[in-house]
């Protein structure tokens, strides 16, 4: 007892802040991947650790060199892992304000539910981006700028076969329509059923690039879907569409404060 007194009498302030540092990293890591493939790719390193261990302690020589070279480059495997998720926390922490935005977004949530409802209604195929703090200019450059108010009509008459601007995505950001026919990164076809194509795929690419929320209209299906995370919500009615949307954009306090590092969810697929 008088040791641990000693050593802690013994501690700068630069220590303190050192742990709670770490701790507050760590804390976030746990957060970012909790329930992700990522979770399960830790405690596969974990198992390997726990073999390394292992195979010294029972003088497995050539096993415990061959688990010996793979951690020397385990930073590299991490990065190849992790990099959506490394490059979305890095770019989460990179934006901006640490207050929420003050702009209202009710009445262009409206306008999106509405143009998805009726284009699904049509059977006419669209991809609705709607920025949230990451900005998505990476994206709009490949785009046709448009820069005009979210109206419904303007939306359903951008995704018309007939016009120029129908294929790729329509980019909203700030309660504008900044671009149409944008190309978006799509996701691996592994993570989708076979019945969704690349409009999905682009989709839930861009959602497990940024944190923004995509709206994919089918038109083989005319059904809504929202690509959220790396996650796909699928066959959505205009309720629940309003719905998230208002919890993902329209009520900035119930956004998490931008110390918290939202949690990407993993890329699975629910109905
Ligand atoms: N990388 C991309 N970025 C943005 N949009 C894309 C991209 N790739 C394809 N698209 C859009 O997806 C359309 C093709 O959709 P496809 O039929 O393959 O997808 P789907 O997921 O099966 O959707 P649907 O149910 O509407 O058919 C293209 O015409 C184009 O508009």
């Amino acid at each position: 007892m008088s040791e641990v007194i000693a050593l802690l009498s013994q501690m700068r302030w630069q220590d303190v802040a050192d742990i709670a540092l770490v701790t507050f990293v760590v804390y976030q890591v746990i957060l970012m991947v909790r329930g992700t493939r990522a979770m399960h790719m830790l405690l596969g390193l974990g198992v390997v650790l726990v073999m390394l261990v292992v195979s010294k302690q029972l003088g497995l020589y050539t096993i415990g060199w061959l688990i010996n070279s793979f951690l020397s480059s385990l930073i590299l495997v991490v990065i190849i892992l992790f990099q959506s998720d490394i490059r979305r926390a890095l770019a989460n922490i990179g934006t901006g304000s640490f207050f929420g935005s003050n702009i209202d977004h009710k009445s262009t949530i409206e306008e999106v539910v509405r143009a998805s409802v009726n284009l699904a209604t049509r059977m006419t195929g669209g991809l609705i981006v709607m920025e949230r703090q990451i900005g998505l200019a990476d994206y709009t450059g490949s785009g046709v700028d448009i820069n005009a108010d979210v109206s419904r009509d303007l939306l359903v008459q951008l995704f018309q076969t007939s016009g120029p601007l129908h294929d790729g995505a329509v980019v909203i950001s700030r309660d504008k329509i900044e671009a149409a026919r944008c190309v978006l990164p799509l996701a691996a076809s592994l993570q989708l059923p076979r019945h969704l194509g690349t409009r999905h795929r682009a989709a839930l690419g861009l959602s497990q690039e940024t944190d923004a929320v995509c709206i994919v209209i089918s038109e083989e299906r005319g059904r809504v879907s929202l690509a959220v995370s790396g996650e796909l919500k699928q066959d959505l009615e205009a309720s629940a569409l309003r719905d998230h949307l208002t919890q993902l954009i329209g009520e900035k306090q119930k956004k998490p404060p931008k110390w918290f590092i939202s949690r990407p969810k993993s890329a699975e697929t629910s109905e």
